[in-house]
């Protein structure tokens, strides 16, 4: 089936899904097996049946980062009260992850990175502003993962991709993060919205306030609307309407109750549909130009209906961003 939808930046049609098996950003084992199991449930087969090229790269492949935390040496970085867990493992995978999403968004291809962890998503970040300087971004996500090495409760770096994205407490970050100041753009403040917030760290709510992010919380998502939502978030974020928008998508913004295999869930979440409606209309503009899917984890599911339905979302959001529609 031929799209309706056009792709502004892509007249091609050519997506490369950047398979990012990692897991070291949190402490759950099993998010670095999404990859493998969103794949298995058809992810490629599925885009091609929508008239895109599909390409597959693995920047972790034989790199052994993409171990469970079991199986990795563990590695605190502790300075006054500042706390990262695992920098250098996360630090290295995400360079090279980086790397890859750097030249497929040069190269003019979509780029569609499954995780793993929310902390590939200063790869992707990084990685897309790199081509696209003007790039905006739409989080959608329970949570805001802004925080720095001073306000995080957990030292887990899945809640940071996008503190390190934007270049915040600079001064702060274990040395295996250099490769973060080579990247060409740092993400502003002006240019990040997010979608689906229920479970912001106090230091992150004092981030958001004070350089003023567009955050749309569930409360939002009750109050206007979703369709509301997502205009008011691509008006602060695109007043043009024609920058490049990259969506990082962590599948715990769903209610628990359609991806219950994730890491952090949180109750009070997007309905399927909602989920669903936030990359239709992005996609509906043409100007969609970056995906992010993560944080499945089929190792936390307590039956096998949770496992599907988890990887089976993982792929509608996936199907729905790049052009399946429902009529
Ligand atoms: N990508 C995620 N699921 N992030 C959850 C982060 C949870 C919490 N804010 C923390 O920093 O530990
Ligand atoms: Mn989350
Ligand atoms: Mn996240």
């Amino acid at each position: 089936m031929e799209t309706q939808v056009n792709y502004n930046f892509y007249p091609n049609k050519e997506v490369t899904i950047i398979s990012a098996p990692f897991s070291a950003g949190q402490r759950n084992g099993g998010v670095e097996k999404g990859p493998k199991y969103l794949l298995k449930h058809g992810l490629k087969e599925d885009l091609e049946a929508l008239g895109w090229k599909v390409s597959l790269e693995e920047p972790l492949k034989d790199s052994g980062l993409d171990l469970p935390p079991s199986e990795i040496s563990q590695e605190i970085f502790e300075a006054g009260n500042s706390r990262m867990r695992n920098p250098t493992i996360v630090g290295q995978a995400t360079e090279k992850i980086f790397e890859t999403v750097k030249s497929v968004a040069h190269k003019k291809v979509f780029p569609l990175t499954i995780g793993g962890d929310h902390a590939i998503g200063m790869s992707t970040l990084a990685g897309f502003l790199d081509a696209y300087p003007d790039a905006c971004v739409l989080w959608i996500d329970a949570h805001a993962d802004i925080n720095t090495p001073d306000t995080s409760p957990s030292g887990n770096l899945h809640g940071f991709p996008v503190s390190f994205a934007m270049g915040l407490k600079r001064d702060l970050w274990h040395k295996q993060f250099d490769w973060l100041d080579n990247a060409r753009t740092k993400l502003l403040a002006n240019r990040i919205a997010y979608i689906g917030l229920r479970d912001v760290d106090a230091g992150e709510k004092v981030i958001l306030r004070e350089l003023g992010i567009a955050a749309y919380s569930m409360y939002h998502v009750d109050k206007y609307g979703i369709a509301k939502v997502v205009e008011m978030a691509l008006s602060k974020i695109n007043p043009s309407g024609k920058s490049p928008v990259h969506i990082s998508y962590d599948v715990d913004a769903l209610d628990p109750l359609f991806t219950p295999a994730t890491g952090t869930p949180v109750r009070g979440g997007l309905t399927f549909r909602e989920g669903m409606y936030i990359v239709e209309a992005v996609a509906e503009t043409g100007n969609l130009a970056a995906l992010d899917i993560v944080e499945c984890n089929p190792d936390l599911a307590i039956s096998n209906v949770h496992e599907f339905d988890t990887i089976a979302a993982g792929c509608a959001i996936a199907k729905s961003a790049l052009g399946e529609t429902l009529v």
